[in-house]
């Protein structure tokens, strides 16, 4: 089994546990009474300078324990403080170490959007995104059928929420687009070989049309490597690592001016 399908197995079943204590009507309920969701395109338009998402991440399989954070919240705060443009909290379990809880309480402490990042697969974990307050969901494009990502891209538009849609090949790009996609991600870290590629940005932004905003995924380490990724035409980043292991409000700021 490879380490995708893993992840998203062990998070459908982590979501199948929740649901015995509360069914879909009752989350579909929750989401519809959720505030409503912030435009995440209006906050990640392409600038005169990189935006960034700044990732709540105790612990990942490729690199295992970062960092405790011990109260997400504070860091979200101080990501918004450091110039950060969205939040992504990594709510996957049991090799993220993250929750739905950490989601809630980032929610909570930002005004900025808010994205859950997960293995998402199925309906229920959407409306659970929505019911904690998400803005945005992560949908991994190699994780789905295609149907299956046309119609969980719909729900998460139909929800109010904007989909970042990740690829990792120039196939997954068309696949992405082909859904109508306005947020698109390239990961740099093959998730089956945590093998880093900062040039496969590069490679496919040219098959993502100027309309549709551009997201350099991982492997960002140093200003330097976000000015590459920014060369390369990224509108945005998406840092995890280096903001939980260093000062985030420092980092965000020569980050931003990269
Ligand atoms: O980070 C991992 O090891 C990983 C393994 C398998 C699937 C996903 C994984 N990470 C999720 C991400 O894509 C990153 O958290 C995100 O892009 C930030 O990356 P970084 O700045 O390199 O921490």
């Amino acid at each position: 089994m490879s380490l995708l399908t893993e992840l998203v197995a062990g998070a459908l079943t982590d979501a199948e546990a929740r649901r015995v204590d509360l069914p879909l009507s009752a989350v579909e309920r929750l989401a519809a009474e959720a505030p409503a969701p912030l435009d995440a395109l209006d906050f990640l338009r392409p600038a005169d300078k990189v935006k960034i998402i700044a990732e709540v991440k105790r612990s990942s399989p490729s690199r295992g324990r970062l960092a405790d954070i011990p109260d997400p919240a504070a860091l979200a705060a101080s990501y918004e403080v450091g110039g950060a443009s969205a939040i992504s909290v990594l709510t996957e379990e049991r090799r993220f170490l993250g929750s739905l809880q950490d989601l809630r309480d980032v929610r909570d402490a930002v005004s900025l959007p808010v994205l859950r990042k997960d293995f998402i697969a199925e309906p229920y974990q959407v409306f659970e995104a929505r019911a904690a307050g998400a803005d945005l969901v992560l949908l991994i494009v190699a994780a789905l059928e295609q149907k299956q990502l046309a119609e969980l891209f719909a729900l998460v538009s139909e929800l109010g929420m904007t989909a970042l849609v990740e690829t990792h090949s120039a196939d997954e790009v068309e696949r992405a687009l082909d859904i109508g996609a306005q947020l698109v991600g390239v990961n740099a870290r093959d998730l089956a070989t945590f093998e880093l590629d900062q040039e496969l940005f590069g490679r496919l932004a040219d098959g993502i049309p100027g309309s549709v905003i551009r997201v350099a995924e991982s492997a960002v380490k140093t200003a330097a490597d976000v000015a590459h990724y920014r060369r390369a035409g990224a509108d945005v980043v998406l840092v995890g690592e280096a903001l939980v292991t260093g000062d985030p409000v420092a980092r965000l700021e020569e980050f931003r001016n990269a």
